[in-house]
């Protein structure tokens, strides 16, 4: 590689960061002005000039989707690479789990190395049973998820009291002692508890155990205080800081970060501070446009022309506008612009389903960006259950719902699932203790089907068979009886049988390509199938696929498209209601992000009649903080007959029910929400039942059942949305064609 020629294409800004040296160094970086570039110089500079292998190099980043690019350059770039070379390269989480899988000593906590990561969601459902069994007074239980959050803080800094008095630290102590026995960890425990370790190898002088080299940090806008803990005990083991990131792209606070983490990241480590303040990427109309909504100062400097001006388009509702944007995607298609070129952001994953219908309608090839993970397919949700307690017997809990679970397996009563799983427990418990003491026993097992497949799964699959036999899904399809499982006489048979089959697919592929065996590679992956969420099951939007990208804001962040259209900006939706000003400049923040993802051409647009409820009809406010130069030709109206309108809403409400498979697993097509789909359709959709209108009318709430949020009340409902409070979970809308909730 000619490292000269790489740095020569860098700009005198990139240049001095690729080859600052210092200790701590950050780069405050414009919006657009090569970051991603720069941290890959850096770390083939490091690499190639430096000869620091990329063993000694922990790279940070805050999502997949950045992780993955850096990988790719890089291989573009060197094609030997092997992942174990870039084995400290990922998220943070990824990192982590790395570190406390292969580095840090978890079994001295009382870990087994075979320990599972869990999402916050099943830490809450953890926490409501041990409400339940011990009669903890807990406060707004269906906050439960947030106030975890919010207050684990002030429990981990030894406050006594809670914020409202209860018995939430009691719950955070008892939570903590369950997830150590059960051997799980959150993603969050996993950050800690590296922190832990890594706190107790420096104070113990054992650095030689770990000592990485250089520690190089994207996106270091978002780090919250625990990510800048491990960042701090990485710098204290000897490592060099490098960072780079964006104060005004700050769009995560909700998550922690803050946004005046670049002076608090310069006090802390000593850093010097560089920038890096040309922008590339968007036109000149563009960028001036996007400085409206930058919330911190400093010169922001664009290398490119004024460009075409930005439009704003306004539309009787999102029905008209979808027909509306597929007649001008056709266009810039039949002009040659290519379609991986043209993206459309929206505020909320909701807002994509009519653009998703109307363009398969149309033949638009298009993709989108979901965030679906694999708990939100039922059938996913129960075979995961099994495999957890099939690979970790101390997961008691997956055990029980694996056989309790309403749809699949033995379909048992909670009650009969938690005895069998007891037993079973205690049986291998005394058959362990009968082993070490003398051999004579002989193991009185009585159980049978699912239970008995799922505890002799370690022991069959034990020795590594991977390059024999694992190579097939059947293989373990076959041994878990899963076509008497899945219920072959139900009509979604056929699908849910090529989830379970795809999943295993991937399962394998993933322990052959980790090079593990059957047992161990089974067991990452169903961390990692956590930890990773959509991109181990579902294709991230592919970049290269020539097919128009839809995406919400927030998944837009990183990206650039020559065509962008952000749909919706209306109060209610771009920006949402919020409560207080700093989220209101989240808000703000992330509208600047989505505006420069446009390279060449911005397109803004509006509702007269929005659809969603909460949403104010009439452009936001944000449309008039615009200066109207640089503006095409004022706000456009685009019209369309109403009775198209109803025709199309008709056919989205029909064909909403029917979710393409492929999306899932790869492929373009239609998909819904984590939130919107988290189960099956009911029999009874909403707003299709006459009584359900008619309680509405007399002032009776009625009550709905929802696959995952179980059993609530209709607070508000309108022509397409529905709004329903769920005890454990809170206030949550569905769009009433998907037909989620089922009246009772
Ligand atoms: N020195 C340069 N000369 C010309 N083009 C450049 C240069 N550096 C970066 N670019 C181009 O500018 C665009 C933005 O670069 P990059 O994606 O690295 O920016 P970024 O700072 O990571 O963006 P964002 O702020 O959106 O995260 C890319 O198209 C990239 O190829």
């Amino acid at each position: 590689m000619n490292f000269e020629r790489e740095l020569a294409e860098l700009n005198e800004y990139q240049r001095a960061a690729v080859l600052d040296e210092n200790a701590a160094c950050i780069v405050s970086a414009k919006v657009g002005s090569g970051k991603t570039t720069v941290l890959i110089s850096k770390v083939l500079y490091l690499h190639d000039q430096k000869k620091v292998p990329y063993e000694d190099m922990v790279v940070l980043t805050f999502t997949n989707k950045a992780a993955g690019e850096i990988r790719e350059r890089l291989a573009a770039k060197e094609s030997s690479l092997s992942p174990e070379q870039l084995q400290g390269f990922g998220t943070f989480h990824s990192v982590a789990l790395h570190l406390l899988r292969d580095v840090l000593p978890v079994e001295e906590l009382g870990y087994e190395p075979g320990f599972t990561v869990i999402e916050p969601d099943e830490e809450v459902e953890l926490a409501l049973q041990i409400i339940e069994e011990e009669k903890l007074q807990i406060k707004y239980k269906n906050r439960l998820k947030k106030r975890l959050e919010q207050e684990r803080t002030l429990y981990e800094q030894g406050k006594k009291e809670t914020r409202y008095g209860d018995d939430l630290f009691v719950l955070m102590h008892r939570l903590g002692q369950e997830k150590l026995r059960q051997n799980k960890f959150t993603f969050r425990d996993l950050l800690r508890v590296s922190n832990f370790l890594l706190r107790r190898l420096v104070a113990e002088g054992e650095k030689e155990k770990f000592h990485p080299a250089w520690i190089i940090v994207d996106e270091v806008q978002d780090s919250d205080d625990i990510q800048i803990e491990f960042m701090e005990h990485l710098v204290v083991l000897g490592a060099k800081l490098f960072a780079v990131g964006d104060p005004n792209q700050v769009i995560y606070t909700w998550r922690g970060s803050r946004s005046n983490i670049f002076y608090q990241l310069k006090e802390r480590f000593g850093a010097r501070e560089l920038t890096l303040p040309i922008n590339y990427r968007s036109s000149g109309a563009i960028l001036a446009a996007a400085k409206c909504f930058q919330q911190n100062p400093g010169e922001l400097t664009g290398a490119r022309t004024r460009g075409e001006k930005l439009r704003i388009r306004r539309h009787y509702n999102a029905f008209g506008e979808a027909q509306y944007l597929a007649a001008e995607i056709r266009g810039l298609m039949e002009s040659g612009v290519a379609c991986r070129e043209i993206a459309v952001f929206y505020r909320l994953q909701s807002q994509s389903e009519i653009l998703e219908k109307v363009f398969t309608g149309e033949s638009i090839p298009f993709e989108v960006s979901v965030k679906k993970t694999i708990q939100d397919i039922p059938v996913l949700n129960w075979f995961l259950k099994v495999l957890r307690f099939s690979c970790n017997e101390k997961d008691a809990p997956a055990g029980v719902k694996a056989l309790a679970d309403k749809q699949y397996g033995e379909i048992r009563s909670a009650k009969r699932a938690r005895e069998i799983i007891e037993s079973v427990v205690t049986e291998k418990a005394e058959r362990g203790r009968q082993k070490s003491g003398s051999e004579s026993s002989q193991p009185a097992d009585e159980h049978e089907g699912l239970t008995e497949k799922m505890c002799g799964f370690a022991e069959y699959f034990a020795e590594d068979c991977l390059e024999n036999v694992i190579v097939d899904p059947a293989y373990v399809y076959d041994y878990f009886e899963l076509d008497r499982y899945l219920k072959p006489t139900a009509a979604r048979y056929s699908e849910d049988r090529e989830y379970v089959w795809n999943l295993l697919e991937r399962m394998i592929t993933f322990a052959l390509e980790q090079g593990l065996g059957f047992l161990e590679g089974f067991r990452l992956f169903l961390n990692s199938s956590a930890l990773y969420g959509v991109q181990i099951l579902q294709k991230e939007v592919n970049l290269q696929a020539d097919s128009v990208k839809l995406m919400t804001l927030h998944a837009s962040k990183g990206l650039e498209f020559s065509h962008v259209y952000i749909i919706g900006v209306n109060f209610g939706l771009i920006p949402l209601r919020t409560g207080d000003f700093e989220t209101e400049d989240e808000e703000r923040r992330l509208f600047f992000v989505g505006m420069t993802r446009a390279k060449d051409y911005l397109e803004l647009s509006y509702y007269t009649n929005p659809d969603q409820v909460r949403v104010a009809p009439g452009e936001s406010r944000y449309l008039q903080m615009i200066p109207r130069e640089l503006v095409e030709g004022g706000v456009e109206e685009v019209r369309f007959e109403k009775t198209d309108l109803q025709k199309l809403r008709k056919e989205v409400e029909k064909s909403a029910r029917v979710q393409p498979l492929a999306m899932l697993f790869g492929g373009g097509g239609a998909g819904k929400s984590a939130e919107e789909s988290a189960g099956e359709p009911a029999d009874k959709p909403v707003g299709e039942t006459a009584e359900g209108s008619a309680e509405m009318k007399h002032g009776k709430m009625p009550r709905v059942r929802h696959a995952k949020y179980g059993v609530g009340t209709i607070t508000s409902e309108d022509e397409t949305m529905v709004t329903a409070e769920f005890e454990n979970y809170g206030e949550k809308q569905f769009i009433k064609a998907f037909s989620e909730l089922e009246y009772l």
